[in-house]
């Protein structure tokens, strides 16, 4: 369960984002669209907590974000434009780190299990610098599952895949949703992006302006964004 309330980020004199207010239930999809600058990111970093509001309130969990924000981390799983893993480290290596991290119970068997279901198998002891865009993007969705997240963050996730990278992340989307795993999703990609939203946010010059159930035919999600938003980008 995510619950924000008057979020306000400012940098220097510039609103980021203002007053957004929303609750994600427990198994909840939602996919967040919007154009460039809209806001997007700086959400993404305030939800996983990689970043503080300048105002407002953020529960996880019913847990309010604030000094707790470390224990609360683990009950997230991230996938950002940085992967964080490390290039001179195989695949199984970094996740290995990763596991003993956070402290997991039988971390090999989770490692390949994880390494597994993204289909990285043949590269497991392979050092991470020498993957392609679509190898590294598979490995942090595994690194992503490791935790087992009840909360999945992801910001712009097709961006750079291959065809075979993006029919797993749509598998593993999928697996989470009947999992029933509250998942919240940033993306340009309105193709992939929608199919299996719950719901459906556009946040334009950091406001939200639609929340919505996910009841739209692609071409009346499009109408609707290009009206609330203006521009396809
Ligand atoms: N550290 C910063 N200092 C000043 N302005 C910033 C900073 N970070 C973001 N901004 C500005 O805040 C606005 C929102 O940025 P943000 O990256 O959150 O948007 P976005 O919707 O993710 O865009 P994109 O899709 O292009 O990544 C932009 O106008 C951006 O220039």
């Amino acid at each position: 369960m995510i619950e924000m309330k008057d979020i306000t980020k400012k940098i220097g004199d510039k609103i980021i984002l203002k007053n957004i207010s929303f609750n994600i239930s427990s198994g909840q999809f939602v996919t967040v669209l919007g154009p460039n600058g809209a806001g997007k990111s700086t959400l993404f970093k305030i939800l996983a907590l990689l970043m503080k509001p300048t105002s407002g309130t953020l529960k996880i969990n019913g847990v309010t974000v604030n000094e707790s924000g470390i224990a609360l981390r683990a009950k997230l799983g991230v996938i950002s434009h940085n992967s964080f893993l490390y290039d001179s480290l195989s695949a199984r290596d970094n996740l290995l780190f990763y596991a003993k991290m956070y402290g997991l119970k039988n971390a090999e068997r989770a490692v390949k299990e994880v390494i597994q279901q993204v289909g990285l198998e043949l590269s497991y002891y392979q050092p991470v610098k020498t993957f392609s865009r679509g190898m590294l993007q598979r490995l942090a969705i595994a690194r992503c599952l490791l935790t087992n997240p009840e909360i999945v963050l992801l910001d712009e996730p097709y961006t750079g895949l291959d065809q075979q990278a993006i029919e797993i992340l749509n598998k593993v989307l999928k697996t989470l949703k009947t999992e029933k795993r509250t998942v919240l999703m940033i993306t340009h990609n309105f193709e992939e992006g929608v199919t299996l939203s719950d719901r459906i946010f556009i946040l334009n010059r950091g406001q939200l302006v639609f929340d919505e159930p996910n009841t739209y035919v692609l071409d009346t999600l499009k109408e609707i964004y290009l009206k609330k938003v203006g521009v396809f980008s």
